[in-house]
């Protein structure tokens, strides 16, 4: 089975991404677009990444914007038929449940704290307290405004699925191979920790896509999560 990791296709070109996407694609569920590429391209990368590719493709736009305008974004790429979309729940509870009633059949993540932020960015921008309780009062407001996916980083997996229950899809980018550079990250785990911890959907770029063979990268981090299942069984 395919792992459930999803592969951040932050490439420069549609062909970088076509060719990243087709090795990873054998050895995770999912790859993930993000702006970068979306807005270069347009719904033509999505149709790229599915390809001959059996994976599912993860549509990461951070929608946060007046309820109005982000039930209209959601609609306009409803056609696209994304398995996951984003919001940013700092959106607000009327901007999540208009997100969530206009894309019936894409799940829709809230991100409660951006994994590249931590306590001193948080305050900087006026958010007082921890990271970890901003997290779990995002997440709170989101799934009580209908959203069925949250973002948090791997260090708030454990409280915030004791929060929200087995139902909600916890989603963490912040994901690091031991060793590997965290680079613009601020709250890190491994992918071991991150699944022990009770994510749901690890999403990793940089350490599978900068690797001098994307493949191999996915396939190793792939084999290191079969292995701690099967010694956690
Ligand atoms: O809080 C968040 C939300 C989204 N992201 C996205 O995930 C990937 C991470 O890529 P790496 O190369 O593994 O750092 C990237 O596309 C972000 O836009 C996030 O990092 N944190």
């Amino acid at each position: 089975m395919a792992a459930p990791i999803a592969v951040a296709i932050d490439a420069p070109d549609i062909e970088t991404a076509a060719r990243w996407a087709s090795s990873v694609a054998p050895h995770v569920s999912t790859v993930k677009v993000g702006l970068e590429l979306y807005l270069r391209y347009g719904p033509e990368v999505i149709s790229t990444m599915r390809g001959a590719n059996r994976v599912s493709v993860f549509l990461d736009l951070k929608l946060h914007d007046i309820p109005a305008t982000v039930a209209g974004a959601c609609r306009a790429v409803a056609r696209l038929r994304p398995s996951i979309l984003t919001v940013h729940a700092v959106g607000g509870r009327d901007m999540i449940k208009a997100a969530v009633e206009a894309s019936p059949d894409t799940m829709i993540a809230a991100v409660t704290v951006l994994t590249s932020l931590d306590e001193d960015t948080l305050d900087d921008v006026g958010m007082r307290g921890t990271t970890a309780d901003a997290a779990r009062r995002l997440a709170v407001l989101s799934v009580e405004s209908g959203a069925t996916a949250l973002v948090c980083s791997p260090h708030e997996v454990s409280s915030l699925r004791a929060e929200v229950g087995p139902d909600i899809t916890l989603i963490t980018p912040g994901v690091r191979p031991a060793g590997a550079d965290r680079g613009d990250q601020a709250r890190v785990a491994t992918p071991e920790e991150a699944v022990s911890a009770g994510a749901d959907l690890l999403v990793i770029g940089r350490p599978i896509t900068r690797a001098a063979d994307p493949g191999a990268a996915a396939a190793s981090i792939a084999a290191a999560l079969r292995r701690a299942e099967a010694a956690s069984a």
